[in-house]
């Protein structure tokens, strides 16, 4: 199996509760979640990248077991291997390009210079962005933010990869470009890659199976 997970939460406040029980078997190696607002893909994510930990459940990717509540192991994001690229990017307006990508090696390596330099470098020209390497994100576009997003995720060399609407912030010329960008990215990296979004044409270009979230409950389409 490349996804195999099992995530059981529920969130209670004082008037209204929500169980998710988000199950997923699947041999693709490019999935993506669709679902309504409030449906339970964002805790989904969470619970994935080891933001959150599940009630119960266990979560394995390519074979490879990160999280397993009956053994007592849920690591901690840094541990997962996984590039995640948020909705809003996450840049650090105080950092320029260059020191957002580099940020995604942060407490990775212990020859930090050379090895920081060099992936940096390789990753700004993978993702054209070499020109802006001393930018703020503030002085940029969408689309170089989210190659700013996606060096971010990619310098880890992660063994797969978490995207969380990546283009609702793009408008919808840049989206396709950015779609089959990110398409080409995957194929190079050949990993891993579950995506969550609300927009079909996403999965159109960017997955293999498609499952939908629907009130916490998830299933194939
Ligand atoms: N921290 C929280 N506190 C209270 N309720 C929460 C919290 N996080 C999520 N929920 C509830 O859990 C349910 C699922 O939320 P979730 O954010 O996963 O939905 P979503 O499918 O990602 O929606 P959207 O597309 O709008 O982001 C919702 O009913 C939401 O109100």
């Amino acid at each position: 199996m490349i996804f195999d997970f099992n995530l059981h939460k529920k969130i209670i406040t004082s008037n209204h509760e929500f169980i998710l029980h988000s199950e997923c078997q699947s041999n693709a190696k490019r999935i993506a979640i669709i679902g309504a607002s409030g449906s339970g893909k964002s805790l989904t994510l969470q619970l994935l990248a080891g933001l959150l930990k599940p009630l119960s459940g266990s979560l394995k990717i390519d074979g490879k077991l990160y999280g397993d509540t009956t053994q007592k192991i849920w690591l901690p994001p840094q541990k997962r291997d996984v590039g995640v690229m948020f909705q809003d990017y996450a840049l650090f307006p105080h950092l320029t390009v260059a020191q957002n990508v580099a940020f995604g090696l942060q407490n990775h390596w212990r020859d930090p210079n050379r090895q920081v330099n060099e992936l940096t470098e390789k990753w700004l020209n993978r993702m054209q962005l070499s020109h802006l390497a001393n930018h703020y994100p503030n002085h940029i576009s969408g689309g170089q933010k989210q190659r700013v997003a996606l060096a971010r995720a990619c310098i880890r060399q992660p063994r797969w990869l978490l995207l969380d609407e990546p283009f609702s912030a793009l408008d919808t010329e840049l989206r396709q470009q950015m779609r089959l960008e990110v398409s080409d990215l995957q194929k190079e990296l050949d990993i891993p890659m579950l995506l969550i979004t609300h927009d079909k044409a996403d999965c159109d270009v960017l997955a293999d199976e498609i499952w939908r979230m629907e009130n916490g409950k998830l299933s194939r389409q």
